[in-house]
């Protein structure tokens, strides 16, 4: 209740996670040209406990982009700030930085984004306050003079007194960065920060299910000191996002979501966007068994938690026969079975509903040999989650590898949510072929403390986040390690040092040659 009251007297917040409801609905806005601004349409939320309309959100039409469009237009490819020009910048993304972190840690505050979130995108308390406790450390982690070492670049002397070659890491100027449902926060903000450092001007635009978290935030970011003009925030669906990307106000866009969407931007926009897409993420587990409930509960965690809705979650097991002879499916399925509603574990799925869900689950077990090893149905208990969203049991299909071969594109397509496929191999020989057929290769884990095993399938694989050893996880984005798929020139990372470098700035070469001439110079012949 204090707490309550508090978030309320914030100088920022204009909502209150706890009492959002249809009962006392929040309506949100647009950010643009320094002021807060509202569309003529607005889209109805509604919440994913009850289905009731809880939240109305900017429907932002491609004839109100013009402001956006003028916005971006206004700044130069330079940036807003580069190593020669309004350097104060850095230190000041450095201060801004230190307020949030410090910010963040007042409980009233903290607490409120984690509600925020999970009212919106429920999970569970431990999932949404991990969200939000990776932001945090992530805004220690940039506070201080840690922006501008960030942009650093390098020298090397050149061939003569006065020649030398300086690198720098430069901004694109305007970028957009398109963001996903699952993680409300963690990735707009992020991938937005990492923008802002470098010296971009954003235009973000979150997805609609979740807005609420990040219009807030950029609130709550201009009570901590930036810059009125540095990000404009849309809402709406994609297509007005779409039009500002082919009228090419965005020297550069990063997408995070699906593959269909992200193909389509980077056609549009010729090639000039950084993706992070669907995943269908592997562990294989090796042929040493042990530590076996921890393993099994990493397992569990990987697929399950959050719905299995991260892009990191666990999409498909290997799991040698030692493990299976082992008790391996038993121990998951006791796991599962465990999940509920009430306290989160087992939550609205919000890109599929229960019929789309079925249809995959029985496609799948239709193949020879296939067996539902648990789940394969809806939630048991009562519940008022509305029919445009999934209310889906944990499910585990298992496929004999075999099968996998001929039924490849089924079996690999990624359900974003409570679903795994399972299979079981004694050979790598039939497991090698497969991973080096998938298409997407952001996560993977390879269970096992052997070195010989290890080194062999991380030798002959991709994945840009693997985990390797007997305590290895898929899903894990913390800030403290890259994130993010490899094997793709478009591949964006997010959070650390190398990722913010690599997807927010350019290399930028100045080559000083400013020695005298020597007195006996005479112009020589053309060569
Ligand atoms: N690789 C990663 O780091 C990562 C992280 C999170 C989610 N994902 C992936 O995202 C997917 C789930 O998210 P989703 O269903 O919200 O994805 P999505 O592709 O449907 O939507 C993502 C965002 O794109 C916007 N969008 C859609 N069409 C657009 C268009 N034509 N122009 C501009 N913007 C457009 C949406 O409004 C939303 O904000 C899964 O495939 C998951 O694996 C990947």
């Amino acid at each position: 209740m204090s707490v309550l009251k508090r978030c309320l007297k914030t100088a920022w917040s204009t909502v209150d996670p706890e009492t959002l409801s249809a009962a006392n609905p929040a309506l949100i806005q647009n950010f643009v040209q320094g002021k807060w601004t509202s569309t003529e349409k607005t889209l109805k939320i509604v919440d994913p406990m009850n289905g009731e309309h809880f939240i109305s959100v900017p429907d932002t039409s491609v004839q109100e982009a013009g402001p956006f469009l003028d916005a971006a237009k206004a700044v130069t490819k330079s940036g807003l700030h580069n190593p020669f020009r309004d350097v104060t910048r850095y230190k000041h993304y450095g201060a801004v930085c230190q307020k949030v972190a410090a910010q963040l840690h007042e409980p009233e505050t903290f607490k409120f984004f984690w509600r925020l979130i999970q009212r919106v995108a429920p999970k569970s308390n431990d999932q949404s306050i991990g969200e939000m406790a990776v932001v945090r450390t992530f805004f220690e982690n940039f506070s201080g003079d840690q922006v501008r070492f960030l942009a650093r670049g390098f020298m090397v002397t050149g061939d003569r007194d006065g020649q030398q070659t300086q690198g720098y890491r430069w901004p694109y100027g305007p970028v957009a960065i398109i963001a996903p449902f699952n993680f409300p926060l963690e990735i707009p903000v992020l991938q937005m920060m990492g923008a802002l450092f470098m010296g971009n001007m954003v235009t973000i635009k979150p997805d609609t299910r979740v807005a609420i978290c990040l219009e807030q935030w950029i609130r709550f970011l201009h009570y901590c000191g930036m810059p009125l003009g540095d990000v404009s925030l849309l809402n709406g669906h994609g297509p007005t996002m779409e039009h500002l990307i082919r009228k090419d106000a965005f020297r550069m866009t990063q997408f995070t979501g699906g593959s269909r969407v992200a193909n389509h931007l980077a056609e549009i926009s010729k090639g000039k966007v950084k993706v992070e897409d669907a995943g269908f993420d592997w562990k294989i587990l090796g042929p040493d068994v042990h530590d076996m409930d921890y393993v099994a509960n990493t397992s569990d965690q990987d697929a399950y938690a959050f719905g299995g809705q991260k892009c990191s979650a666990q999409s498909i097991v290997f799991a040698h026969d030692n493990w299976v002879h082992a008790g391996f499916f038993d121990k998951i399925k006791a796991l599962a079975e465990k999940r509920n509603l009430a306290d989160l574990t087992a939550v609205p799925i919000l890109t599929w509903n229960n019929t789309k869900i079925q249809q995959h689950v029985d496609a799948v077990a239709k193949i020879p040999g296939a067996k539902i090893l648990f789940g394969g149905e809806t939630l048991k208990e009562p519940h008022r989650i509305p029919s445009i969203y999934g209310s889906y049991r944990p499910t585990a299909v298992y496929v004999p590898i075999e099968e996998i071969y001929k039924n490849f594109n089924l079996v690999t397509s990624e359900l974003f949510g409570p679903f795994q496929i399972v299979t079981s191999w004694s050979s790598l020989s039939q497991v090698l072929p497969l991973l080096e057929k998938m298409e997407h290769h952001l996560t993977a884990a390879v269970v096992s403390n052997d070195p010989n095993f290890l080194r062999e399938v991380l030798g002959n694989t991709v994945n840009g986040t693997t985990y390797a050893g007997i305590r290895a996880r898929t899903t894990g984005a913390p800030q403290n390690h890259w994130f993010g798929p490899a094997g793709d020139p478009r591949g964006a990372g997010i959070g650390t040092p190398e990722a913010i470098k690599l997807v927010w700035s350019c290399h930028r070469e100045i080559i000083t040659d400013t020695g005298s001439i020597p007195q006996d110079w005479k112009t020589p012949s053309s060569s």
